[in-house]
């Protein structure tokens, strides 16, 4: 359905960097690209929560987000906003068991590429029924980034896909950092999706290098 092969996907999902405004005490812009520069292989633009950007000044820190990664070309995901995601003409979208359905979200945005949470195999059943190009598993360890967040769940739900030999692409996200993240990779996750360790880090491309270098297993 999509114009990317689940290959293509299973690579793009590596390092998959997320953030909005209220993610970092430092320019988001200035952050994104740092994180561009060193090696994240796809965006997610999530502006919500508190002091969160609406209106004009989030479209026009999405599509100065946006310029940024079609300038390093990384593919560049809306989350939750499928509207927005529309009208930038995004290369995909992400959204949760609590945000539309998965079967009208694919309508909607044709091929562009579909990502959806799930939190067990029902879930990730129905998603890929639905149409949905990666799955999202987590939070994988405890996070403080997004207040309703579910349980805490580890790596079982990775495990489990590939005992039944669920063939979707899965990114592993919640608490995730250089320390803990190859477990993830290791159980059969094709990425990790993160957001704090980059976006709070001292010094975001140093941290985006060390944390590729974890996720392909080479430190
Ligand atoms: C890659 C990825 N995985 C999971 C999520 C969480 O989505 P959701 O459950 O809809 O929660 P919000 O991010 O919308 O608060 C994600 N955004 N990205
Ligand atoms: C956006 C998001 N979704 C989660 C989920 O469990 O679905 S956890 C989470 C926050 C991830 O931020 P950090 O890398 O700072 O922990
Ligand atoms: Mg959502």
């Amino acid at each position: 359905m999509t114009t990317y092969t689940r290959e293509r996907i299973k690579e793009l999902l590596k390092l998959y960097f997320i953030m909005g405004s209220n993610n970092s005490s430092i320019a988001p812009d200035y952050v994104l690209e740092e994180a561009l520069k060193g090696g994240i292989s796809v965006f997610q633009f999530r502006e919500k929560g508190k002091g969160a950007l609406e209106g004009k000044a989030k479209f026009q820190l999405a599509k100065r987000m946006q310029k940024l990664c079609n300038h390093y070309n990384v593919p560049f995901i809306v989350n939750d906003d499928i509207e927005l995601a529309i009208a930038l003409d995004a290369d995909g979208v992400h959204i949760g068991q609590e945000d539309e359905k998965a079967i009208k979200v694919r309508e909607w945005i044709g091929n562009k590429v579909l990502g959806v949470s799930a939190h067990s195999i029902q879930e990730i059943k129905l998603a890929m029924e639905a149409g949905a190009d990666y799955i999202g598993i987590g939070p994988i360890y405890p996070t403080s980034t997004k207040k309703d967040a579910k349980s805490v769940q580890g790596i079982s739900l990775i495990e489990k896909v590939k005992e039944q030999n669920l063939t979707i692409p899965i990114v592993g996200i919640g608490g995730i950092t250089i320390d803990n993240a190859f477990p993830i990779i290791k159980a059969g996750a094709d990425g990790v999706a993160i957001i704090s360790e980059i976006s709070m880090a001292e010094n975001p491309y140093e941290q985006t290098k060390r944390l590729k270098k974890v996720v392909l297993g080479q430190e």
